[in-house]
C-alpha cells in the first residue's frame, strides 16, 4: 500500500484528501525549519562578534538574511494555511458526503445495530474533529518530527556530545505520550460512548414528549436524562486529566533538555573543549528546537484519541453493501418465496420455513397473530434484509442478485407509519418518482383524494407540511403516501394495511381508487382487519415464522383454522362498545 493509500485509509480521506494532507505536511516541516533561520543569523552575528570580523560590509548579509528569513516565514505560513485549512474544510464535505453515500447502500440490517444518535454523531461530531486533526494535530505533528529531526542530524556534524545532551529528551518525552496510548484510547472510547448515550437520550426525550407528557413522566426523563449528562462530564474530566498528566510531564522533560544542555556546555567549555561559540549555539537551538516538538506532544494525545472516531468512521465505510446486477430479465412480475428462512441481528428465528408466490394480477393477503412475520416477510421481498435461507424471486430472479435500488424501483410502497418530509406537499407527493410534472402530482394526488384537504391549506400546494408532516392529520399523512405509489406506478405494490387512519368516507373512496391502482399488479397486502381481505384471490396465513394455512378466502373460512378464528374475533370485537 502506498503512503497516500495508508494515509487515506487511517483518515477516512479522498484522494485529494489524502494528496492535501501530504502538502500540508510539507509546509508544517517548511514553515518548522524555516523558524531555525533567525538562529543561524545569530550565530553568524555572533561568530563575527567574537572573531572580531563584524563590520559594515557584513551588514547586507544581516539584513539581507533577517528579510529573506521573514519573507520565507510569511510564505511558508501562507502555504501552510492554504494546505491545511482551506482543503480541510472540503475534505470535510467530501467526508461527510462519502458517509451519506456509503449509508443510503448500506442494508437496513446495518441501522437495526447503530442507533440515529450514534450515526448523527459519526456524520457530524466525529467529522468536524477529523477537521481539527487534519488541518492542525496530524500535520503539525509529522511536521515537527520531520523538522526536529533534520535539525538533530544536522546538529551531529558540530559536537556529538552537546547534540546527545539536547535530544535525548525527544525520544523519552514521545515515549511517554505514547506509552499512554491504550490508556487514553480506552478513556476516550468510553466518553465517547457515554456522549453517544446521552445525546441518544435527549434525541428519546424530544422524539416521546407527547407521550412523557401525558403520563406525567417528564421528570422522571429528567432524572435519567441528567444521570447521563453527568456520565459524560466525569467521564471526559477522567479522560482529559489523565491525558494532560502524560502530556504535561512530557514537556517538563523537555525543558529539562534546556537545563542539560546548559550543564554540559557549561562543563565542556570549562575545560576547554568546546567554544564559546558553540555553547552559544546549543542554547540558541535548543531554546527554539523544542518549540514545535511541545506542541507536537499535544497533538500526538490528540492524534491517538483521533483513532477512536476513524474506527468508528472506519466501520460504516467498511461495512459491506448490498450489491446486485442492474440488467434484469423479468418474466412477470411474481413475487415468490421457496423455504425461506430469516432471523434479525438478535438471532430469534423470526421466519422458519415459508414457501408461497403472490401473482401478478391478484392480491395476496398476508394475515396471521402479531409478531407472526408478515412486516419481515414484505421486508425480504423488497430486500431490505437478506433471508439467510432459501430463495426469494421476483419475476423469475432471485432478488439477493439483484441492485437494491433497481429492486426498489419495481415496488411502490405504502407504509403504515408514513416518512414526510419538511418540504412543500407538491414535493412531498413527488417524491414518488422525481421527475414527475406538476400536472401528473396532481393527478395522483387527485387519485389518492388528497386534493380536497391540499385545497383548504395556506399555500395550497406550496405549503410547507412542517417535520416529518407533523401539521397534517394521520389521515392525511396515509393519502400523500398513497398519492406517491399512484405517481410511481410500480409493476409490484407492497401496502401495510394502508388505509388504517382512514375514516370512513375516506376509506371507501381510497379503496375504489387502490381498486384501479392495483390492476393487473403484484399486489401483496400485510392485513389486519379481516374485513378488507375478504375479496383479495389469496390469502397467506403466517404463525411462528411458518405459512400455516393458504388459499382463497371461501375456502379458509370453509376450514376451522387460524384465518375462520381471526374474523370470528374480529366480528365479536366489531361489536364492542365503549
Ligand atoms: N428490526 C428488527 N430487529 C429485531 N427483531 C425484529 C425487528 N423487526 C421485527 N422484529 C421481530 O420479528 C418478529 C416478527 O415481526 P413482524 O413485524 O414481522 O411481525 P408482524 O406479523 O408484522 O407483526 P404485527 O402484526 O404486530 O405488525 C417479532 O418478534 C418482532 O419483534
Amino acid at each position: 500500500m502506498s503512503l497516500l493509500e495508508k494515509i487515506k485509509h487511517k483518515y477516512a480521506l479522498s484522494d485529494q484528501g489524502a494528496r492535501d494532507m501530504v502538502k500540508a505536511i510539507v509546509a508544517v516541516t517548511i514553515s518548522d525549519i524555516v523558524l531555525m533561520f533567525p538562529v543561524g543569523i545569530l550565530y553568524l552575528l555572533a561568530s563575527d562578534i567574537l572573531k572580531g570580523t563584524i563590520g559594515r560590509d557584513r551588514m547586507p548579509l544581516y539584513i539581507g538574511g533577517t528579510v529573506a528569513a521573514l519573507l520565507l516565514i510569511i510564505m511558508t505560513s501562507y502555504f501552510q494555511y492554504n494546505a491545511t485549512f482551506l482543503s480541510t474544510y472540503i475534505e470535510s464535505g467530501v467526508r461527510r458526503r462519502t458517509l451519506a453515500e456509503k449509508l443510503r447502500k448500506l442494508p437496513l440490517s446495518f441501522f437495526g445495530k447503530k442507533d440515529l444518535a450514534d450515526l448523527t454523531n459519526t456524520i457530524m461530531g466525529d467529522c468536524a474533529w477529523l477537521e481539527t486533526a487534519s488541518s492542525h494535530f496530524i500535520p503539525e505533528l509529522i511536521g515537527a518530527m520531520i523538522s526536529t529531526t533534520i535539525v538533530v542530524i544536522s546538529l551531529f556534524f558540530f559536537d556529538l556530545r552537546m547534540t546527545l545532551a539536547a535530544v535525548w529528551v525527544l525520544p523519552v518525552a514521545f515515549l511517554v505520550v505514547f506509552a499512554a496510548r491504550p490508556i487514553t484510547m480506552r478513556l476516550n472510547e468510553k466518553a465517547t460512548k457515554y456522549k453517544i448515550n446521552c445525546m441518544d437520550g435527549i434525541q428519546e426525550g424530544l422524539e416521546t414528549l407527547r407521550d412523557l407528557k401525558s403520563y406525567n413522566a417528564t421528570e422522571t426523563y429528567m432524572v435519567g436524562l441528567n444521570r447521563k449528562i453527568k456520565a459524560v462530564e466525569s467521564h471526559s474530566v477522567s479522560s482529559e486529566f489523565v491525558n494532560a498528566v502524560f502530556v504535561c510531564s512530557a514537556q517538563m522533560i523537555l525543558k529539562l533538555g534546556i537545563g542539560v544542555v546548559a550543564l554540559t556546555g557549561g562543563i565542556l567549555f570549562s575545560r576547554g573543549e568546546i567554544s564559546a561559540l558553540t555553547f552559544f549555539m546549543y542554547l540558541l537551538v535548543v531554546s527554539r528546537m523544542y518549540d514545535p516538538f511541545q506542541v507536537a506532544l499535544q497533538n500526538l494525545s490528540a492524534v491517538i484519541a483521533t483513532d477512536t472516531q476513524c474506527k468508528r468512521m472506519d466501520e460504516i465505510l467498511s461495512h459491506k453493501e448490498q450489491e446486485g446486477r442492474q440488467d434484469m430479465d423479468y418474466q412477470g412480475y411474481d413475487i415468490c418465496f421457496d423455504h425461506v428462512g430469516f432471523s434479525y441481528e438478535d438471532g430469534e428465528q423470526v421466519l422458519r420455513d415459508v414457501s408461497f408466490t403472490a401473482k401478478q394480477g391478484e392480491v395476496t393477503a398476508l394475515i396471521g397473530p402479531s409478531g407472526g412475520g408478515k412486516t419481515t416477510v414484505s421486508r425480504l421481498a423488497a430486500r431490505f434484509w437478506d433471508a439467510d435461507r432459501g430463495t426469494i424471486t421476483v419475476g423469475g430472479m432471485n432478488v439477493s442478485g439483484i441492485d437494491p435500488e433497481t429492486l426498489l424501483s419495481l415496488y411502490s410502497i405504502v407504509f403504515q407509519d408514513v416518512t414526510l418530509f419538511n418540504n412543500t406537499v407538491m414535493e412531498n407527493i413527488r417524491i414518488g418518482r422525481k421527475d414527475a410534472t406538476d400536472e401528473e402530482v396532481l393527478a395522483a394526488a387527485k387519485l389518492a383524494h388528497c386534493d380536497e384537504f391540499i385545497e383548504k391549506l395556506p399555500e395550497k400546494w406550496d405549503s410547507m407540511i412542517g417535520e416529518n408532516g407533523s401539521e397534517l392529520s394521520g389521515g392525511e399523512r396515509q393519502r400523500i403516501s398513497i398519492a406517491r405509489a399512484f405517481l410511481k406506478d410500480a409493476p409490484i405494490i407492497l401496502m401495510d394495511e394502508a388505509t388504517a387512519s382512514l375514516d370512513v368516507d375516506n376509506e371507501s373512496l381510497i379503496q375504489e381508487a387502490i381498486s384501479r391502482l392495483i390492476q393487473n399488479k403484484t399486489v401483496l397486502i400485510i392485513a389486519h382487519r379481516m374485513r378488507t381481505v375478504d375479496g383479495v384471490d389469496k390469502i397467506v396465513v403466517l404463525k411462528d415464522g411458518i405459512v400455516a394455512e393458504s388459499g382463497i378466502p371461501e375456502e379458509l373460512k370453509e376450514a376451522d383454522g387460524i384465518y375462520r378464528h381471526m374474523v370470528e374475533l374480529q366480528l365479536r370485537s366489531e361489536q364492542w362498545k365503549y
